[in-house]
Parts: C-alpha cells; sequence; structure tokens
C-alpha cells in the first residue's frame, strides 16, 4: 500500500482532485476518452467539487459510480443523486454518467442491462475507491451474501450484494473490475479509517474487502 498523508483535507482534495484531472487529461490526450469510477458517501464531495470546474474534454469522459444503494434518485442516500450534484455539473456538466440504478424492486432485474452499459467503458481509466471503517469498498462489504463471488477473478462485471451493514441492497462493480484499473486511488480521513486501512493490509480480502485493490493503489489520508 502507498499511503499519501496531508496535512489537512482540504489539501488533500484540491490535491487529488488535481491529480485526477491529470491522469483523465493522460487517457483522453492518447485515446481521446477516458472513464472515471467514483465512490458515493460523505467523503468525496469536496473531491467532486473542484473536478467540475477543471478544463477537460469532459464530453469524452465516461463516470461510472463504484456502486449503489438500491433506492432513487430522489432518496438522499443515492449516490447517484451525489454525483449529479457535485461532479457533473459546471465544466463537467458534459460528462456522461452511466447508469448503476434503475426504477425495479430488487437490483438483480436490472444486471444485465445496467451492465450492458458499463461494458463499452471498462477498463477504468481512473478508478477513485472510499473506504468505511469495516474496511468495506464499493459495495463489497465484510459478510455480504456473495462476497465470496464478487472477489473472484470470474466475477461478472456487476453483483448484487446484501449485507447488514449497508442497510438497502446493493449494486456494485466487482473486484476484477476494480483490480482491472490503470490508476487506483482511495480516499479516506480520521483516525479510525487510517487504523482499518493499516489492519485491511494483512488481511485477506474476504475479512477485508479493500485488500482485494490496496496493493496497487495509493491511499490519501488527512486527519
Ligand atoms: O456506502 C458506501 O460507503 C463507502 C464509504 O462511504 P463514506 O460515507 O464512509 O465515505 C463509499 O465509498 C461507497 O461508495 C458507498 O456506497
Amino acid at each position: 500500500m502507498n499511503l499519501q498523508t496531508y496535512p489537512d483535507r482540504e489539501m488533500m482534495m484540491l490535491s487529488l482532485a488535481d491529480k485526477i484531472a491529470g491522469q483523465l487529461g493522460e487517457f483522453l490526450r492518447r485515446d481521446g476518452k477516458a472513464t472515471l469510477s467514483v465512490p458515493g458517501g460523505t467523503t468525496p464531495g469536496p473531491v467532486f467539487d473542484t473536478l467540475s470546474g477543471v478544463d477537460l474534454d469532459w464530453a469524452n469522459v465516461a463516470v461510472v459510480l463504484n456502486d449503489e444503494r438500491w433506492v432513487p434518485e430522489s432518496s438522499d442516500r443515492s449516490n447517484t443523486r451525489l454525483v449529479r450534484e457535485r461532479l457533473i455539473r459546471g465544466r463537467a456538466a458534459q460528462a456522461r454518467l452511466i447508469p448503476l440504478y434503475a426504477p425495479a424492486d430488487a437490483p438483480e432485474e436490472m444486471l444485465e442491462a445496467l451492465s450492458d452499459g458499463v461494458r463499452p467503458h471498462l477498463p477504468i481509466s481512473v478508478l477513485l475507491l472510499g473506504m468505511g471503517t469495516d474496511m468495506h469498498t464499493a459495495s463489497l462489504f465484510p459478510g455480504a451474501d456473495k462476497l465470496d463471488e464478487a472477489l473472484s477473478p470470474q466475477a461478472p462485471i456487476l453483483m448484487a450484494l446484501r449485507a447488514e451493514a449497508a442497510g438497502e441492497p446493493r449494486i456494485t462493480l466487482t473486484a476484477p473490475v476494480l483490480q482491472a484499473a490503470y490508476n487506483i486511488h482511495i480516499l479516506i480521513t480520521g483516525a479510525e479509517k487510517r487504523a482499518a486501512v493499516e489492519r485491511a493490509a494483512s488481511l485477506p480480502p474476504k475479512d477485508a474487502p479493500v485488500r482485494a485493490v490496496l496493493d496497487n493503489a495509493t491511499v490519501h489520508w488527512a486527519e
């Protein structure tokens, strides 16, 4: 694990947004397109705020969430809502948001259609992940019903998972999709998450799912 620490959160968010923009720019110059995968939750908003103001060829950037809670966009638990409100606006308004949610009672009903939408945008150029204090990343939760399958090299692009700690049913990119990303960043704040990520480094992915990507990731941390 490559751990990068910052004097404060503001500096970390600005610096990480700058790094991500630079990496997206390299893909855009070389391939004419790029895929950015981002987390939801409470941490990444300030990175999105800065990124949305960066001058990039956003029309050729596909944005894919790492995971989604199975709730409509009207819910304040919706990761899609966060991304629309904080990232896909300003200069980034032209970016293409690839859906991880569609109205249906259960994620299983939409897995195939949503996977078909994601497939053309793989592999991910720049992957930004969050992490919970329980060492889950994306919606790969310890103890989730289908965690073993989602961690397997044969896992499909997307899976539906359920876990007690997750609240709603989840839909998530699986481990092989995350591992195939060209650039991997994990964004965490606070002492509890720092201790958790250090603990994860010596645990197997079934106990600490973030471990599935840790060896090739840069972990960005500020108090
Ligand atoms: O439920 C989720 O949690 C993680 C971590 O969220 P945070 O609020 O602790 O930053 C997030 O990365 C993931 O995308 C989200 O669905």
